[in-house]
């Protein structure tokens, strides 16, 4: 059955048993799995296999950001190990988007090709320490534009962007929103956030949720609180 679930829950593990123990307390109906930098670093593909093993599809999130050529074998090699969602940096810029997507597509390679606009951690003191005056929420809609114009299936903004992005872009344009604080959690090192209810609202297609599931000291009661929580949204 194909999940219907917005739910990807980032598996940020230093190693593989620890990503894993995590993956067995979780159902491959309820929720998506994000492989990042850290673990994939440490495991190298062996994760996705395990994790496709187990049924779960994955975003594997390592955001790309490299010339034009060195990205679009990046993003054909995730895709061919059965990734349902890859990601580079818009800032990348549109050559760099186009060759992965043109990739994609001479391969009959269907995974989903997103861009990072500006990361969550970020807010405008950040950006203008490197020289962008632009406002957050300006300059990803500047990125989003240049993603959508590229040909890709969508962006990976903070929630506090969904809703411009849904009048620019469209519904059918991917949003999907790291930053996602159920009321009760501890913002860390994210700036841009929102809860899970106001970020679906808002135009939100994934939301992306790590340490307030994964630290929980039960993972499926947090994941069932945020299900909860969107279903009365
Ligand atoms: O591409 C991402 O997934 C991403 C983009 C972004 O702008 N902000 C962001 O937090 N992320 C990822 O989303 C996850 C958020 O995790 P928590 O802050 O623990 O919920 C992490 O794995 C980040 O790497």
């Amino acid at each position: 059955m194909p999940i219907t679930s917005p739910l990807i829950i980032a598996l940020d593990y230093a190693s593989l048993d620890a990503a894993l123990c995590m993956a067995d307390r979780l159902d491959p109906q309820r929720c998506r799995l994000k492989v990042g930098k850290e673990l994939f670093t440490r495991s190298g593909p062996e994760v996705l296999d395990a994790l496709h093993g187990r049924g779960f599809e994955v975003f594997l999130d390592l955001k790309f950001h490299d010339i034009p050529n060195t990205v679009a074998g990046a993003v054909e090699a995730a895709a061919q190990q059965g990734v349902w969602m890859v990601n580079v940096h818009a800032g990348g810029g549109r050559r760099m988007m186009e060759a992965a997507r043109e990739r994609l597509e001479a391969g009959g390679l269907d995974t989903r090709l997103i861009a990072v606009t500006v990361l969550t951690s970020m807010a405008a003191a950040d950006l203008a320490e490197v020289g962008i005056t632009a406002s957050p929420a300006e300059h990803v809609e500047r990125l989003a534009q240049l993603t959508r114009d590229s040909g890709l299936h969508g962006v990976v903004c903070s929630a506090q962007e969904a809703e411009r992005l849904r009048t620019l872009c469209g519904d059918a344009f991917l949003k999907v929103t790291p930053g996602i604080r159920p009321a009760s959690a501890a913002a860390g090192d994210q700036r841009r956030v929102m809860t899970p209810a106001a970020a679906l609202a808002a135009g939100s297609t994934h939301l992306v949720v790590g340490r307030p599931v994964t630290q929980a000291e039960e993972p499926m009661q947090a994941l069932a609180a945020i299900e909860a929580e969107l279903a009365g949204s």
